[in-house]
């Protein structure tokens, strides 16, 4: 289980402190695929790049079983990192690299020994469908393709937690939901918890069980899907319910 408790994290700029993420407070339980949806400027990214310590925190604590992770520090902060992938909205992948070496870039950084990368390649390549590009490189695959490869790299360390910043943003709405339904799939059969930051409602509405919308760095509203989406308390997610999207 992963709970935020009052996390902020505050940048200088010139007219003093600005927080992009105010007194956060989230419950994430094993085995969600929680939703994070606002609109553009909104904490989100910010969000959960504290949460895999990319951003040191300002304020506040992250337990996940209960260690506060923010105070990891060393050789804690690089197994803890391991077991959270990460997938982004523009996939970055290593242009240079054929598939099978991107998907074993992170084994590679975390000391595996090549005959076991190679399988565990193999069964990654296997998991997103895509064990026939293994030599081809991220230039030759469409763009669900390679965020296909992005998520078997995210997953290469066997993370308990997956992270997804706006992972569909750059897809046309057939492969989204290809996409959406490689998640559900990886959160049903691996039992990963998944955290998906997004701006749109359908996405939450397609895979999560739980969202929480964030307004100017604050969350405003959370709870399960169902009773959000029959139930909104707030007027913004009255208004991303009528428009689809937060932008
Ligand atoms: N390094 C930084 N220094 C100063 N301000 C920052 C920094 N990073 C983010 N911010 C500000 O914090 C706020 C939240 O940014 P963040 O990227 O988390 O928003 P977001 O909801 O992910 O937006 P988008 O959907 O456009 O990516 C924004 O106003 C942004 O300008």
């Amino acid at each position: 289980m992963i709970e935020i408790k009052n996390l902020s994290k505050f940048f200088s700029t010139e007219n003093g402190d600005f927080a992009a993420i105010n007194g956060i407070n989230l419950r994430i339980e094993d085995g969600d695929i929680y939703g994070i949806i606002g609109m553009s400027g909104a904490g989100k990214s910010t969000l959960i790049r504290c949460i895999n310590l990319l951003e040191k925190p300002s304020e506040g604590q992250i337990l996940i079983d209960g260690l506060d992770i923010t105070a990891l520090e060393g050789r804690a902060l690089l197994t803890l990192r391991r077991k959270i992938g990460m997938v982004f909205q523009r996939f970055n992948l290593l242009m240079q690299r054929t598939i099978r070496d991107n998907v074993a870039f992170p084994l590679e950084i975390a000391g595996v020994a090549k005959k076991q990368r190679l399988e565990r390649v193999d069964e990654l390549l296997e998991i997103v469908g895509l064990t026939s590009k293994a030599g081809s490189y991220p230039v030759q695959l469409s763009g669900g393709q390679q965020q296909r490869v992005s998520i078997a790299r995210a997953l290469a360390n066997h993370p308990s937690l997956l992270l997804c910043d706006e992972p569909t943003s750059a897809l046309d709405s057939l492969t989204t939901n290809s996409i959406l339904k490689l998640l559900k799939d990886i959160n049903h059969k691996l039992g990963v918890t998944i955290i998906i930051i997004t701006h749109e409602i359908a996405v939450v509405e397609k895979i999560c069980n739980k969202v929480a919308i964030i307004d100017e760095s604050r969350i405003i509203e959370q709870g399960l899907v169902k009773d959000v989406i029959s139930n909104p308390q707030q007027d913004v997610t009255k208004k991303l319910l009528e428009r689809g999207e937060l932008a």
